[in-house]
């Protein structure tokens, strides 16, 4: 309860910060409308008076009834007009705040490490969020006010009922109980039946997505996967939608229960009116005012109770957001330096007994692995597949921190290295690269943000790495639109997209260069381009490319060969030709392709 009104105090902070004018009109607006009810029923009195004073041929009452339906017109048309007025309010600063929160959730998504994207809680908490934020931030704002409104119209009421008998009061007050107590428990278990339901709405949408999505277009039909995915789909969707169908069925069966207490509250309730004009001198108005007030006194508690409910169901929503915004894993946020990169980079790069396991993994990934690159040096990591050369790059990187050791530029140890020094310093593209569905300038110039406005230097990036040729044939050139997620833009061969991914490499331009498996995507005429052109394009650059082509390899100075987390092997292809270990092996296996006689077909 305390966090749940601490949420709630800094929800009203935060609206407060971003609206006060909303804030402000909301007070005025909720004092106004809830003394609306009182004055109608108040005119709506005095007017039944009047008329029966009519029928007992009272000539004065004719302007009095005149007057009386003029104000009962002006009251319709005032509350009419403040109820537009604010509900126009409220829709514009709805969007304003919705702006400011996915601002404060996109902030903190960008902001976290790149481990807490292997967190499946960490996706769950910012689904459970998504979509909608601004209503639901407000909602219990909003309903705060609408309390406050409801409370003036039943203070209102309350105090014509006391005016008329003070039993009155405490029938409706005691029907108020029953409603908030079953309110707030249905609004309590919803809250954490979402909470509950989460993962699998998320596998459920995720599998649709897969559905409609046009990269996965392919393989479903290929695989005939679709009725399967659509049956796993639909699984999920209709197992979450019983269990809300459960809760809301065994609500409604509350509600009849609730509303068969009201009815008996009322009849008691009518019972007093009954006795109050047997015993008092009521007219016919006020008799039918305190009927009324009676109803409206019940639905302003009922309101209240409903609104009570809803603001505790929504605060937990509230408290959800909050704790996004707060979300932290231990261990996983390492503060890190600020010291700046060494440039240039003199000595190299030194890895210590570095070891990594990630975080969803029971055994380390890196094992105590240590070398040195040095500057200025061009080395090639080869291993066989899930031998740890990418999580290698990532740690070097600094997206994940280490679990052992330390990775050295120079004599700077990286974690007093500000991470944004890292990213300025070394220039990776990795063999799952993004393919931006905006134009290719912007897919190259990406490398390197602050220079955005350099159209030579992108062009020269793109002639380097052979983007230009094809560019050239776009009649828009380099203001092409690629992918067709956006508009109908262009399509690329992976071969081509891996070109423009190389671009945005050689635009960076870091002293330090990782290209991971730089040229798979490529044809050979291609790739032996890229090659023949590597020397130039890494020229003066520290370069450190993972390959599963000796070929390639053989270009570097030296060659690291990575197996199950650990260095198996370093040295130049000489060396490890002649020390006939992992690489030899690889080498040769790779070389029979093209040497094996049994491989061809004579004709
Ligand atoms: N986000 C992750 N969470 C848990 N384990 C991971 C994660 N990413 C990779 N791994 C595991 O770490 C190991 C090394 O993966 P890594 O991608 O570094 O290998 P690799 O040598 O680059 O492989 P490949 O040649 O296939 O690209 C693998 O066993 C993989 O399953």
């Amino acid at each position: 309860m305390t966090i749940l009104f601490t949420d709630l105090g800094k929800a009203m902070r935060f609206v407060w910060q971003h609206g006060k004018m909303w804030v402000t009109a909301s007070v005025l607006f909720m004092m106004l409308l809830g003394i609306v009810p009182i004055a109608t029923l108040w005119v709506m009195k005095e007017l039944i008076n009047t008329v029966a004073g009519l029928i007992q041929y009272q000539p004065q009452a004719y302007s009095q009834a005149l007057w009386l339906l003029i104000l009962q017109f002006a009251i319709t048309v005032s509350a009419s007009l403040l109820q537009n007025v604010q509900r126009l309010i409220d829709q514009t600063f709805e969007f304003r705040l919705d702006h400011h929160l996915q601002n404060a959730m996109i902030g903190k998504t960008i902001s976290v490490p790149l481990t807490y994207f292997d967190l499946p809680d960490f996706y769950h908490h910012l689904n459970r969020i998504s979509g909608n934020q601004g209503t639901r931030f407000l909602s219990p704002v909003s309903n705060l006010f609408l309390i406050g409104k409801s409370l003036i119209t039943l203070f209102s009421y309350l105090t014509f009922l006391f005016s008329i008998h003070w039993s009155l009061v405490l029938l409706s007050s005691l029907a108020a109980v029953p409603i908030l107590l079953v309110q707030s428990k249905f609004g309590v278990e919803r809250f954490h039946l979402i909470y509950q339901q989460t993962p699998m709405a998320r596998d459920a949408k995720y599998t649709a997505s897969l559905l409609w999505d046009r990269q996965s277009a392919k393989e479903i039909r290929l695989f005939s996967l679709g009725e399967h995915l659509r049956r796993r789909w639909s699984e999920k969707y209709i197992k979450n939608i019983k269990e809300v169908i459960k809760l809301s069925r065994r609500q409604h069966s509350a509600n009849i229960g609730l509303d068969a207490v009201t009815a008996l509250f009322y009849g008691g309730a009518a019972g007093i009116i009954v006795w109050l004009i047997r015993t008092t001198s009521l007219k016919i108005g006020d008799f039918v005012a305190v009927g009324q007030a009676v109803q409206g006194t019940q639905g302003a508690i009922n309101q209240t109770a409903g609104l009570f409910a809803s603001i505790y169901q929504e605060s937990l929503f509230i408290g959800d957001f909050f704790r996004f915004l707060e979300y932290e894993v231990p261990g996983h946020d390492k503060q890190k330096g600020t010291r700046p990169f060494p440039v240039p980079l003199e000595q190299g790069i030194c890895f210590d007994n570095v070891s990594y396991r990630y975080v969803n993994s029971e055994r380390d990934t890196l094992r105590e692995v240590s070398f040195m690159i040095h500057a200025g040096e061009k080395v090639a990591i080869v291993g066989e597949n899930g031998s740890g050369k990418t999580t290698l790059v990532k740690c070097l990187m600094g997206l994940y921190p280490v679990s052992g050791g330390q990775i050295y530029f120079d004599q700077s140890p990286s974690d007093e290295l500000a991470n944004q020094e890292i990213y300025k310093n070394i220039t990776v593209i990795f063999q799952d690269f993004m393919k931006y569905a905006y134009t290719i300038r912007e897919n190259i110039v990406f490398g390197d943000i602050e220079k955005i406005s350099e159209s030579e230097r992108m062009e020269a990036a793109s002639v380097q790495t052979g983007a230009a040729s094809f560019v050239q044939r776009f009649e828009k050139g380099y203001d092409t639109m690629l992918g067709r997620f956006l508009a109908d833009g262009e399509d690329l061969s992976g071969g081509q997209w891996q070109k423009i991914a190389l671009a945005r490499a050689m635009f960076a331009s870091g002293q330090i260069m990782v290209l991971d498996e730089p040229t798979a995507a490529l044809d050979p005429d291609a790739e032996m381009e890229v090659f023949r052109q590597f020397q130039q394009l890494t020229q003066n650059k520290t370069t450190i490319f993972i390959s599963h082509r000796m070929a390639a390899a053989r270009m570097a100075d030296r060659i690291i060969v990575m197996k199950d987390g650990r260095v198996a092997e370093m040295g130049t292809h000489l060396e490890l030709t002649m020390l006939d270990g992992e690489y030899a092996r690889m080498y040769r296996m790779q070389a029979q392709w093209f040497t094996d006689k049994q491989d061809y077909v004579e004709v």
